[in-house]
């Protein structure tokens, strides 16, 4: 978490109000603040039901944020959110199914450092369901093929992974449920790039395998090129634009030209 920019981004029209029927995930007129300072101001957006979302925007711009906001992890001062067009402020029961609907790869993976990868992978099920122990081998290992890790990983402690495994056990746990979204927040910072491709790769695949819904905040050029199907960018407390990467390149909004059109963006896009 850093602060923010200080280039100056303007509201565009794509950042308004709409409605959109096939919307999994729809935030209206969302205000987040930390003391006096609004971090999101009034903040519209939808994701569509199958889609991967990249969200982007400057570091300290409130994209975790907004993900966190989502999931219930910090209050906001005002704004209705929708998943699965039910109200989160709807009541601890209706909360509580559309919880058990999602699954989360928190920043930098963020698995239990006590707790083996079974052990892990196994959390959100004990929390949410009554199965027994053998079942929860049998989702263990079979989120662990999904995500390309072999059985014997299952045994060891995150001190003993890669940061490329530490992603997959992490998205294996956001997967336990199965899920219908998930929510992935910088996915593949720490990553060489080729550990970064192969991991936008496995959420593609997954996402057309299993149908999902992501919402990835992230900072990777690369992870927007190949593996999302729409950006949202966030400025100012707003969405500033959204679209396609094709819309993204053309756009004149100086904020976007440098971060899609800048030295580091050549450099993927060429
Ligand atoms: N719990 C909190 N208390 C106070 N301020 C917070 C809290 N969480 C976030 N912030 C502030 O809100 C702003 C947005 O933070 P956030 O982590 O969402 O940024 P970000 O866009 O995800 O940045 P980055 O890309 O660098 O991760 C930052 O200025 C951060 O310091």
């Amino acid at each position: 978490m850093t602060s923010t920019t200080a280039t100056p981004i303007t509201e565009t029209p794509t950042g308004a109000a709409s409605t959109s029927a096939d919307a999994i995930i729809s935030v209206r007129d969302l205000t987040v603040a930390f003391g006096s300072r609004r971090v999101l101001d009034g903040l519209n957006l939808d994701v569509a039901r199958g889609e991967i979302l990249g969200f982007v925007g400057a570091s300290g711009a409130g994209k975790s944020v907004l993900m966190r906001t989502i999931i219930g992890l910090v209050p906001k001062v005002s704004g209705t959110i929708e998943v699965f067009g039910t109200d989160l402020d709807g009541g601890d029961k209706e909360r509580r199914d559309v919880e058990r609907r999602w699954g989360i790869l928190f920043q930098h993976g963020a698995l239990f450092s006590s707790l083996n990868v079974r052990q892990n992978i196994q959390f959100p099920v004990r929390e949410y369901l009554k199965v027994s122990e053998r079942l929860l081998d049998e989702i263990t290992m079979a989120k662990l093929t999904m995500v390309g890790l072999k059985p014997e990983v299952a045994d060891r402690y995150p001190s003993e992974l890669s940061g490329g495994m530490i992603k997959r056990v992490a998205l294996a746990r956001a997967l336990a449920l199965d899920p219908e979204i998930v929510f992935l927040d910088e996915p593949t910072s720490g990553l060489d790039p080729i550990g970064a491709g192969d991991f936008d790769e496995l959420v593609r695949t997954l996402q057309r395998t299993l149908g999902l819904t992501v919402f990835m905040v992230t900072h990777d050029l690369d992870s927007l090129h190949t593996a999302c199907d729409r950006i949202a960018v966030l400025g100012n407390g707003k969405i500033i634009a959204q679209g396609t990467m094709a819309d993204m390149l053309a756009s004149q909004h100086p904020w976007l030209r440098e971060y899609f059109h800048g030295k580091r963006a050549r450099a993927v896009i060429g």
